[in-house]
């Protein structure tokens, strides 16, 4: 089973904890044991914004934005490929091809960001498209895609699954400057829709709930159904 798994800078390091990182790589390492191929894209977080605010300040435009968020996401990675053991690629790859060679040779791979005007949402949903992934998992800060922001409306109500044109049109409002947060971005959600990809999102801030969900299917987040795809096969059934 081929899986991509996205792993937001807001999860994987809110701050600099070597103790969290190393959680995030001991489930990509146990999910390569049990014969998965992994390739991971890492995210900027907190640490991001707060690099692309004070650029922003400083009159940055939105492409120089984009461009420091890219730089802060491939630090992040570099955080997460030094967690990892022998098995992952030791440069972050800047492309789909170096990615998807990576993972050919047997390799784990991990990206960050690759180029302005999206975030590192749309680079996982590419990444997945073009290996022919089994599956996408978005490890982000909320428990899954809800019907508002939840951390602004009390009255936002969590999607258990949905196709993935009702995640377009849930996404399509959110606003897409530099930094900006959303469950995942609208060109990422167009390229679930497009590629048919089987694609769950949940909480990883405990990085232990994405095993159960890649091998048995298992996590109270959102299932994402590709419309006219194939029925859901689970690796360790
Ligand atoms: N309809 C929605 N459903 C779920 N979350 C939403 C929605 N609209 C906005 N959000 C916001 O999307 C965000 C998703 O996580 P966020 O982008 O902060 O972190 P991440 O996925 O860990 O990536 P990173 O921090 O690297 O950008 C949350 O802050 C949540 O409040
Ligand atoms: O391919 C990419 C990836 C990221 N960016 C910019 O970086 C920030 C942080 O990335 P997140 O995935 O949101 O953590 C993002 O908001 C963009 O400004 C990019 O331009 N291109």
């Amino acid at each position: 089973m081929r899986v991509v798994i996205s792993i937001g800078g807001s999860v994987l390091a809110p701050d600099l904890d070597s103790e969290r990182v190393e959680a995030h790589a001991s489930v990509v390492e146990a999910l390569a044991r049990e014969g998965c191929e992994i390739g991971a894209v890492v995210g900027g977080g907190g640490v991001a914004r707060d690099y692309i605010g004070a650029a922003r300040d400083l009159g940055a435009n939105e492409v120089q934005l984009d461009q420091i968020g890219i730089d802060v996401t491939r630090i992040n990675a570099r955080l997460l490929i030094a967690a990892l053991g022998s098995q992952v690629d030791p440069k972050v790859a800047h492309d789909y091809e170096e990615a998807g060679d990576a993972i050919r040779r047997g390799d784990i791979s991990v990206m960050g960001g690759v180029m302005p005007g999206q975030t590192t949402d749309a680079v996982a949903a590419a990444f997945a498209e073009y290996v022919d992934a089994d599956l996408l998992v978005y490890a982000t800060s909320v428990n899954g895609v809800f019907s508002a922001d939840p951390k602004s409306d009390p009255d936002a109500t969590k999607f258990e699954e949905m196709a993935a044109g009702e995640l377009v049109d849930v996404i399509a409002d959110i606003e897409m400057s530099a930094g900006s947060s959303a469950p995942v971005d609208l060109l990422a959600a167009k390229l679930i829709e497009r590629a048919k990809m089987r694609t769950i999102v949940l909480d990883g801030t405990d990085p232990s709930r994405i095993e159960p969900a890649v091998l048995r299917g298992e996590h109270s987040g959102t299932d994402i159904i590709p419309e006219g795809g194939d029925e859901p096969t689970y690796w360790a059934q």
